[in-house]
């Protein structure tokens, strides 16, 4: 005891203490940030960023049942919003509708609104009144022209599931939840703990107002996740009616990815909405919103295509560290691609850090 305290005591022993208590806290920083991974989530507004955020949520263990009442409620907003525009487009561009269908499901909008405000339910007496109206014709033809007033296409899937959405203990399952639409404004975070790695996910919103904001958070990022809609290439932007949402987010991927930032992030790019893409092919020509595509009008050719845009404006260092995907990020299958990603990204790093 004596011995070993006397060899603590001398100075050099103290020193060599010291610098070993360092060298541990280093190797303890070095393996926390390797199993410490931040992911940013970009890309133009309603590509499906906050839908892909959700599906690692779900991946990462179950909503509490607050969670899940939360969830229920904007649910029941999205109905609200979605009969509100569709009533709208079929008031405005006069189709097959009569004045006192109008005001019929104007009250309807009124009831459903300040039911959910005030008991967080929707009358029996008023869901009966919104199965008549999804069926009615002139709601159903507004529906069929969704792109035109920028409804997203989970109007449909709630509108299809009303009755059991609204059924007493309802409780909202993964698939009702990456169906809901909330705009992202600012930038919401969340840590995940997965495959025992804690990713901080950033999750961006990806209007042009929005994208102000996003510059902040370009530093210090071990990957860049860029979601864009590849179903989108015949629609406008609704910031914008004049700019084609596909260009725009080609346009916006060339910006980020020829700029300063992320030098040493791995790249990853989601060309997302293939489900809806794959419908869209059987009707819907490239040609007539790309005229400089040429290839045969098919979900493969299609997707070559699209790949080929986004990869071509950008420096050759990233070509080589982008991963590229197509994905339907309402689909749990998804899953799978981000377990993928979440791989490639730990290596990217890992090389980064010169231990492979
Ligand atoms: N059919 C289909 N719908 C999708 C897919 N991905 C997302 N959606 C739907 O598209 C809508 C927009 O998705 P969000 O995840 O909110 O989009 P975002 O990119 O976060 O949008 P901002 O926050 O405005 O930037 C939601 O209603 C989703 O349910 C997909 O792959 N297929
Ligand atoms: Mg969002």
């Amino acid at each position: 005891m004596g011995i070993c305290q006397s060899l603590l005591d001398s100075e050099e022993t103290k020193e060599q203490l010291k610098r070993s208590r360092e060298i541990d806290k280093q190797l303890e920083k070095k393996k926390t940030t390797m199993l410490e991974q931040s992911v940013l989530l970009i890309g133009p507004g309603e590509s499906g960023k906050s839908t892909v955020m959700k599906q690692i949520r779900a991946m990462s263990g179950n909503y509490t049942k607050g969670e899940l009442d939360e969830r229920k409620v904007l649910i029941l907003r999205n109905l609200h919003q979605f009969s509100v525009m569709l009533l709208d487009y079929a008031k405005r561009t006069c189709l097959d509708i009569t004045e006192e269908e109008i005001k019929g499901y104007t009250v309807m909008c009124e009831e459903m609104d300040n039911s959910i405000s005030n008991e967080g339910v929707i009358k029996p007496q008023t869901v009966e009144i919104m199965k008549e109206f999804w069926k009615t014709k002139a709601i159903m033809d507004a529906y069929e022209k969704r792109n035109i007033f920028h409804l997203t296409d989970s109007a449909g899937y709630f509108f299809e599931n009303l009755d059991r959405i609204v059924m007493p203990g309802f409780e909202p399952t993964n698939q009702d939840i990456v169906h809901i639409r909330i705009p992202t404004s600012g930038v919401s975070q969340a840590d995940v703990v997965l495959k025992n790695i804690k990713l901080t996910i950033c999750d961006c919103g990806g209007q042009r107002s929005e994208r102000r904001k996003w510059y902040h958070f370009f530093d210090d990022n071990n990957a860049v996740l860029f979601v864009a809609a590849i179903s989108e290439f015949d629609q406008k932007l609704i910031e914008d009616e004049n700019t084609n949402r596909m260009e725009e987010a080609i346009r916006l991927f060339w910006t980020v990815f020829n700029g300063k930032f992320f030098n040493k992030s791995a790249v990853i790019l989601f060309l997302n909405k293939i489900d809806i893409f794959r419908e869209k092919m059987k009707s819907v020509k490239i040609k007539d919103s790309f005229p400089r595509y040429d290839g045969p009008n098919t979900v493969q050719d299609g997707v070559k295509f699209f790949r080929k845009q986004f990869k071509d404006g950008i420096h050759p260092n990233f070509k080589k560290r982008l991963y590229c995907h197509e994905t339907c990020a309402i689909s749990d299958q998804v899953q799978i691609i981000i377990n993928t990603v979440i791989d490639t990204v730990v290596q990217e790093n890992l090389k980064d850090t010169g231990m492979i």
